[in-house]
């Protein structure tokens, strides 16, 4: 469990991460999103111990990660910059890590056949594509076997196999009741991976909900409608209060009514129906919807200010 009270971090006048609050269960994937800048980095960094907080607390199973004895046993992260030594091998780039935290050879070739990294094992690090990179850091991640796991933009850099086999990993992990915290851009990839969303936005909760509910509450909701009286059913249905657009031929989208109301009112007209579907908004649309007053760097509207972010480190 990943705890988060109150924090605060400044840099300079900046406040990165506003009296942020929240935590992250066991059990579940969890996905951490919000607009560049919103301080997803920030925060991770302020769980990890690797920046302090102006005010508030961060722990790890209770305890602050630094007060951890073997930390990488606890919890393993993959932060967005990496840390690899480029003239070592991937192996030795483990073997090293793994030897600070008194585990052995074996979980070295374990995690290096589990990230799909053996054959390049001897390989020099630095050579490594960005997707290569984005495994072997897994790979560090999961040396110890934690039982916490918070992984900044892990699909970073990976190409379609990779991707898949990322979120098959994270949802297998959380399965075995370990917990997961992973940020992402890719709203269809966090879709399809995270059951529990946390958002922030200007360094504070926007959302902290389920996955369902996020999409729900942004109220995203359209009803999809087939007929071959579309022209017609279409006055009946704004003059029933429904927003309706045509979006094909014989093809409405309305918003603003369900499904049993459109029947009834196609019902009431004598209008044929072939296809009523509801349809769920997507998280990209209910992301947007919910982050749109945090947006720091937007393509209109901004302030032309461009992220000054420095990279973190694991
Ligand atoms: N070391 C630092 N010094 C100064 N400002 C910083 C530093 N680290 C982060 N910031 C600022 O704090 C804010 C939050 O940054 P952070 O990197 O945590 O956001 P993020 O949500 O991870 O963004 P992104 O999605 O773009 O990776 C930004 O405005 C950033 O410029």
């Amino acid at each position: 469990m990943i705890e988060a009270k109150n924090l605060t971090k400044r840099y300079g006048e900046k406040t990165a991460v506003a009296d942020l609050s929240f935590s992250v269960e066991p059990g579940k994937v969890t996905g951490f999103l919000g607009p560049n800048g919103a301080g997803k980095s920030t925060t991770m960094r302020l769980l990890l111990g690797l920046d302090r907080p102006d005010s508030g607390d961060a722990t790890i199973g209770g305890r602050h990660y630094q007060d951890l004895p073997q930390p990488l046993r606890v919890a393993g992260a993959l932060l967005e910059a990496k840390a690899v030594h480029t003239g070592r091998s991937a192996y030795n780039h483990l073997l090293c890590l793994a030897q600070t935290q008194g585990l052995g050879t074996k979980r070295v070739d374990e995690v290096l056949e589990l990230v799909g990294l053996k054959e390049v094992a001897r390989k020099r690090a630095g050579g490594f594509s960005l997707g290569m990179g984005q495994r072997l850091g897994i790979a560090a991640a999961l040396l110890g076997d934690p039982s916490v796991l918070i992984l900044d933009e892990p699909v970073n850099g990976l190409d379609p196999e990779g991707i898949l086999w990322i979120r098959t990993l994270m949802k297998d992990l959380a399965a075995e009741g370990r917990t997961v915290l992973v940020s992402s851009h890719l709203m269809n990839e966090m879709a399809v991976t995270a059951e529990h969303l946390i958002v922030i936005g200007r360094g504070r909760l926007v959302a902290d909900c389920s996955m369902d509910e996020f999409i729900e509450r942004s109220g995203a909701l359209s009803v999809l409608v087939r007929s071959p009286d579309a022209e017609a059913l279409k006055e009946d249905i704004a003059r029933a209060g429904g927003t309706v657009t045509q979006s094909g031929a014989g093809e409405l989208t309305v918003e603003n009514l369900e499904t049993g109301r459109i029947g009834e009112i196609a019902a009431a007209g004598g209008h044929v129906l072939h296809e009523v579907v509801p349809r769920r908004g997507s998280l990209e649309e209910a992301f947007m919807e919910l982050t749109r007053d945090s947006v720091e760097y937007g393509a209109t509207g901004g302030t032309g200010a461009t992220n000054g972010k420095r990279g973190g480190t694991a």
